[in-house]
């Protein structure tokens, strides 16, 4: 089932602006921690540009041959003549076939390309963008291919998302390639649209989406020496909790059970606790306290 996208005034207003940039020719980078809403986002602008678009992931294996395509496929041609019966000709031909990668797809038919997590990839790589962006053309040296390289697509253009230089197996963006683009870092989604994604992806109320979403907020707060738990904590507990029909309430026995095996681990991480069941007083007794007085 495709995910629906919730907006909100900061969404709707830089959805606008992103559009506008890309149908001016730029291409443009979001970037911001895991779980903000940087897919989401560029999933919903591919869609509205109204060209077929191509989602990929970098990661540190992907070569240009993954990006651009390669020879890797054999056609296999076989003439048998034996119209003389007693002459018999075989004449066998092999050729090489080339298959399209993303790249070359994406870019010369102008499609919209999502490049997911582009700075999991080894920035050289990644180099081939510099001439794609500024001279619109695709770089084939050492392809094997006839052309040195294609032109590119007037209407192609690439939503490059990337996570914080600091997470593991994130290799640092190439000021080049940065120069080329438009980087937004993502704002952590407002607690009035974490709700209203909440009530949309689980079929909860308004109002237990706002207390699933009040409690995750204060987990945050007591954990924010760590990186904040995203929205797709909330996730998990509103749809563990529609699913199992759970009373969402923290006097609840099922519902503390689940909140301390969601929490746990940012708690411990944050120093807050140690065991599971230190885990489930912090969250019976300090969340309980802090939830009665909102
Ligand atoms: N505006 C939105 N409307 C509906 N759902 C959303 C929205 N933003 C985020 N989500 C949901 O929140 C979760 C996390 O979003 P998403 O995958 O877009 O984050 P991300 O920043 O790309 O994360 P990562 O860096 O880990 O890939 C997903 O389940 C997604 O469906």
């Amino acid at each position: 089932m495709e995910k629906s996208f919730i907006s909100s005034p900061y969404l709707y207003s830089l959805t606008e602006r992103l559009l506008s940039y890309l149908q001016s020719g730029f291409s443009v980078h979001l970037t911001g921690p895991a779980g903000v809403g940087k897919t989401s986002l560029a999933l919903h602008i591919a869609k509205q540009m109204g060209r077929p678009y191509l989602l990929i992931h970098g990661n540190h294996e992907m070569s240009n041959k993954d990006l651009l395509g390669s020879f890797n496929g054999y056609t296999n041609k076989k003439v048998i003549d034996n119209y003389i019966h007693s002459v018999y000709k075989k004449e066998e031909t092999i050729k090489e076939t080339w298959v399209n990668g993303p790249i070359i797809e994406a870019a010369t038919k102008g499609y919209t390309l999502i490049y997911d997590e582009f700075t999991r990839s080894h920035p050289e790589t990644n180099t081939l963008f510099l001439s794609i962006l500024e001279e619109r053309v695709i770089p084939l040296f050492g392809m094997k291919r006839k052309e040195s390289f294609l032109p590119v697509h007037p209407n192609f253009s690439v939503i490059f998302i990337s996570n914080p230089q600091e997470y593991v197996g994130v290799f640092e963006a190439q000021d080049a390639l940065l120069d080329r683009l438009i980087t937004i870092p993502l704002e952590k989604m407002n607690h009035e649209t974490e709700c209203s994604v909440l009530s949309h992806l689980t079929g909860l109320s308004e109002n237990e989406s706002l207390y699933i979403a009040n409690l995750v907020q204060i987990v945050r707060y007591h954990c924010r020496k760590i990186e904040p738990q995203s929205l797709r904590t909330s996730i998990k507990l509103a749809s563990i909790t529609k699913r199992n029909n759970i009373p969402i309430s923290i006097y609840d026995q099922q519902f503390q059970t689940l909140c301390t095996d969601i929490f746990w681990f940012h708690l411990k991480q944050a120093g807050k606790v140690q065991t599971y069941s230190q885990a489930k007083q912090f969250i019976v007794k300090i969340i309980s306290l802090q939830m009665e007085g909102d």
